[in-house]
């Protein structure tokens, strides 16, 4: 029995992670330590065997594999000897280096999950370090795999390039909706229906997407094929250069993502 313990476990993706490992039995409640500075967070009901604590150094006695996942601005707080465990980062902007250094560790890996764990639905690309055994592995492969679909990379640069690309979530694509309903309501459109039919369009359009055998670009270009009027929009789109705001927003997340695990 694998004990486990989470450092901000009942925040926002703590919390999304850890439900559906429980619920899948991959983490038994009695070997499940989760803290955070008040020592109780709510979210855990159905299993109150999990331990809660406002003591890291507890967590850290109770657990063979700690989980990280406090703000980047909260872990200077954080002061543990956690030689001799695995210690498993979801965090942006801090480097399997700085994770070895603070906290004497030789066994890590580092995943980048999204808030869609909640759903069942990320994506978390992972990688490890090199003392990391192949147990270790299998470990966080069916921890990431309980909340999405986890894909072992090999490089942090990779990983601070999808902590723009798929840890945002639905950021990005909120944007996108958002902008969709700006246009419908200056268009004369009851903002509660353009909200109501973009969040349905997302819903319909991504699992169209997500089980088709076509790529992304072969959607689009079986739209511009039927010359209609979608195919319309989509060149008045790419004469406006839709893809370079997209390519530059990814950008500037990626170099904050990448500026902060170069900070040492
Ligand atoms: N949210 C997201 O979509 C994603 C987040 N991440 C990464 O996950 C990490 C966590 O983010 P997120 O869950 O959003 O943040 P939250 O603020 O929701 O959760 C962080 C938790 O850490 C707890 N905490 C803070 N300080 C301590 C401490 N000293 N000891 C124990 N617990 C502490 C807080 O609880 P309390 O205040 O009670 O102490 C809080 O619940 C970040 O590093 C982020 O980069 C990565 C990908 C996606
Ligand atoms: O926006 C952030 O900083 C966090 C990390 C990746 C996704 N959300």
């Amino acid at each position: 029995m694998t004990r486990v313990g989470v450092i901000g476990g009942g925040g926002w993706l703590g919390k999304a992670l850890l439900l559906p490992a429980l619920a899948d039995g991959l983490i038994v409640e009695e070997a499940l330590t989760v803290s955070s500075r008040s020592g109780a967070v709510a979210g855990f009901e159905p299993w109150p065997h999990v331990r809660q604590t406002n003591s890291n150094a507890e967590l850290a006695a109770n657990a063979d594999v700690v989980v990280l996942s406090v703000r980047p601005q909260d872990l200077d707080a954080i002061a543990l000897d956690l030689s001799g465990k695995l210690v498993i980062s979801v965090m942006a902007m801090v480097s399997l280096d700085d994770l070895a250094t603070r906290f004497k560790a030789r066994r890590i890996i580092r995943a980048m999950p999204n808030a869609a764990a909640e759903k069942r639905l990320s994506f978390t690309p992972w990688l490890a370090s090199p003392d990391v055994t192949d147990a270790d592995c299998a470990f966080a492969d069916r921890f990431f795999n309980a909340s999405g679909q986890a894909r072992r990379i090999t490089t942090e640069a990779e990983l601070d390039y999808f902590t723009a690309l798929t840890g945002s979530g639905p950021a990005f694509l909120a944007a996108f909706a958002d902008a969709m309903i700006s246009d419908a309501v200056t268009k004369g459109i009851e903002h509660g229906i353009a909200e109501r039919a973009v969040r349905q369009l997302f819903l319909g359009g991504s699992a169209l997407m997500a089980g088709s055998e076509q790529t992304p670009a072969e959607i689009v270009q079986t739209f511009l094929d039927y010359a209609g009027t979608t195919a319309a929009g989509l060149e008045a789109m790419a004469a406006a250069d839709i893809r370079t705001p997209i390519a530059h927003g990814l950008t500037a997340a990626a170099a904050k993502a990448a500026a902060g695990t170069r900070r040492q």
